[in-house]
């Protein structure tokens, strides 16, 4: 079995994943010798075809895999925190108690709050999950994740349920939280522009290894209206093997850094 562990010190890179493979049975791999390093504080958004792998990595780093059969090895720092399409908050609890679910310290209640501001939900303490929108539901998920400050932050398809307009101020969020908290994170999206606009780094994966790693030289302010903007997401498509129709048919817009500026 693959070693997961959380050996890494501040010192070293946040995330090594060296020589990774896992199957779910004897049909192929699904991850086939993959390397990775993800340095702390560095964003990197995770691409694929559907079914190339991008879960099946976020498991393994968050130790959701046990069972799974595979070799190699992973070390992760020792606070991770995890983040996945539906909020998977708990609906008997209230929202502050979900925040600081498991949390010991004494400040716990105080730490929630703090976070329940930072995330938007300020005044929202007392609601059940229930009487919170998709939105404000993923928004108390990364309250509680952010509460217990992660040196990583694996996130699956975190705004993949949400509305186009949603997912803008979600993206905003999320960059402003990672600029305070400087976690590092991996962002599994199958959202190309939401890979660009969010991300320093993007990696995709194929065949059961990381095809393609290319770094976001774009700067902060980055639109889908700039040509490099344009460039990067036609070559990102290209590695994922589909056609860049976006001059054919205008997208929805999303999430721009100079909105995040602004916030
Ligand atoms: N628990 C499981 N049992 C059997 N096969 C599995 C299991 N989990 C994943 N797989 C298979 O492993 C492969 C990779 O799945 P994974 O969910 O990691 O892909 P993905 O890139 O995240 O896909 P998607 O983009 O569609 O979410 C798929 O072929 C999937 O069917």
């Amino acid at each position: 079995m693959a070693s997961h562990t959380g050996e890494l010190s501040t010192h070293g890179p946040a995330v090594r994943v060296q020589d990774l493979h896992r199957s779910f049975n004897e049909a192929g791999g699904v991850l086939n010798g993959l390397d990775l390093e993800i340095a702390p504080g560095e964003f990197v958004a995770l691409l694929g075809r559907s079914g190339s792998g991008k879960s099946t990595l976020l498991r393994s780093l968050a130790g959701l895999d046990r069972g799974v059969a595979g070799t190699g090895r992973v070390e992760v720092p020792e606070k991770v925190s995890v983040v996945f399409q539906d909020s998977r908050l708990l609906p008997w609890k209230r929202v502050l108690d979900n925040v600081t679910f498991g949390l010991r310290s004494s400040d716990a209640s105080e730490r929630g709050l703090q976070a329940l501001d930072e995330v938007g939900l300020a005044g929202r303490e007392k609601a059940w999950p229930h009487e919170l929108s998709g939105g404000e539901q993923q928004r108390a998920a990364l309250a509680r994740s952010l509460v217990r400050d992660p040196e990583l932050l694996l996130a699956d398809e975190p705004f993949g349920a949400l509305d186009a307009l949603t997912r803008i101020r979600m993206h905003t969020l999320l960059r402003k939280l990672c600029e305070v908290h400087r976690p590092a994170v991996l962002l599994v999206t199958h959202d190309v522009d939401e890979a660009i606009v969010l991300a320093d780094r993007v990696i995709v994966l194929d065949g059961g290894v990381v095809r393609h790693d290319a770094r976001i030289e774009l700067g902060t302010r980055r639109s889908q209206a700039d040509p490099a903007f344009a460039r990067l997401r036609a070559e990102l498509l290209a590695e994922l093997g589909v056609e860049d129709d976006h001059d054919a048919a205008p997208r929805p817009a999303v999430g721009r850094l100079s909105e995040r500026a602004a916030s």
